[in-house]
């Protein structure tokens, strides 16, 4: 593979009507976004949505209709692999960007696999991060409604609000800001009217910048990340009343960090995310971190994954915030979290009383119940 590769493939998604087609005009205006191919998904009979992308060029390359994430999912793969073909035979010059508008009804989970799971995508590309879209006057109810819209939410590298504008009391949009931090603490939180929220802000937004040999660490495992989140509804007697049954789905979705300080051994680590990604991958939306090896304690190994999915561990030059220490970030669906726990904590060698310890486990991975 020339140089070039991997493309970075950047990922818009979010509700019906949330804005996406209108914000990829915008930014398809910026000359930053020169060289791109735009995927657009499309859920319905009739494919009309390429039509309003006014930069109707040879980068726009329409699928056929069907739900990205189901039907369509082996095109997205062969419409990547001929992107790549046409870029190899000279068909097209140059190709520095790749992004995909997801149909609004879409997980975004399946998506993200068909990258970053097929061995030739991974090769060619990168995921570069994805951008959810949440419009600030139905984006309350949608949430409620759909829990698709709360996965869009949680796999955010940014989170675009829409519509501020229509929007009739500030604080109904106040509180749907804290909503959504409160689905996805790291997440940067952009408004779609502010002139800012440009290519810039919202392209190279993903954990790790090849590029740059950076990573976005202390954004996902800063302050917010560094005490455990709990959403409503986990607060052990707390009284479950209207506000949590309207957020009924807010409250599948966690996330919590998982912290040692000292280094880990490479196998302990890899035994922990097979077992974790073998016994809840699908529940496991995303995961983010940074772990600190016994092997090579001064370069932090960078993971980054999608449900079952990991991105090629990258290694950082030193440590971005000179602290050091293996921290990872977990959002997820109705995965039981005493069980992660537990496990992690065997595989750093702080058991608990009644918790099997590495050596035990690595005999015998299911002996921790809760699975
Ligand atoms: N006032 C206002 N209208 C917006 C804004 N963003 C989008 N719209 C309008 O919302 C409608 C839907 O926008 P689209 O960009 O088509 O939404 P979409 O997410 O691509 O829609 P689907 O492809 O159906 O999922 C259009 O009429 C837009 O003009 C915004 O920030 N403010």
């Amino acid at each position: 593979m020339s140089s070039g590769f991997p493309i970075a493939v950047s990922v818009l998604t979010g509700f019906l009507g949330a804005g996406k087609t209108t914000l990829l005009n915008r930014l398809l205006r910026d000359p930053a976004l020169a060289d791109t191919a735009v995927i657009i998904n499309e859920f319905g009979e009739v494919a009309i949505d390429h039509l309003l992308v006014e930069q109707a060029s040879d980068g726009i390359i329409q699928l056929s209709d069907g739900c990205l994430c189901c039907t369509v999912r082996g095109e997205l793969v062969d419409t990547l692999a001929d992107l790549v073909d046409r870029l190899q035979t000279g068909r097209i010059a140059r190709l520095a960007r790749v992004v995909i508008e997801t149909t609004g009804l879409a997980d975004p989970a399946p998506v993200l696999q068909s990258i970053m799971a097929h061995p030739a995508m991974v090769q060619a590309f990168r995921l570069d991060g994805v951008i959810t879209l949440v419009d600030a006057v139905n984006g309350d109810a949608t949430l409620d409604a759909h829990v698709e819209a709360v996965k869009q939410v949680a796999v955010a590298d940014r989170i675009v609000l829409t519509k501020a504008d229509l929007a009739t009391d500030r604080r109904d949009v106040e509180a749907l800001r804290a909503r959504l931090r409160q689905i996805n603490p790291g997440v940067e939180l952009l408004d779609a009217g502010d002139r800012s929220t440009d290519a810039a802000a919202l392209l190279d937004c993903g954990l790790y910048n090849p590029a740059a040999k950076s990573a976005d660490v202390r954004r996902w495992l800063g302050e917010e990340a560094s005490h455990d989140h709990h959403h409503h509804g986990d607060h052990g007697d707390h009284d479950h009343g209207d506000h949590d049954r309207d957020h009924r789905h807010d409250s599948r979705v966690r996330s919590y960090s998982l912290v040692h300080d000292g280094p880990v051994p490479f196998s302990a680590i890899e035994m922990f995310l097979d077992l974790l990604r073998s016994a809840h991958g699908e529940r496991l939306l995303r995961m983010k971190g940074v772990i600190e090896l016994l092997e090579d304690p001064s370069r932090p190994l960078v993971v980054h994954g999608v449900q079952k999915f990991l991105h090629p561990p990258a290694r950082l030059p030193s440590w971005p915030d000179g602290q050091r220490g293996t921290r990872l970030v977990l959002i997820t669906l109705d995965m039981p979290e005493d069980y992660v726990r537990r496990l992690f904590a065997a595989f750093t060698n702080r058991p608990s009383i009644d918790t099997p310890d590495r050596a035990a486990l690595e005999n015998n991975p299911l002996a921790i119940a809760g699975r």
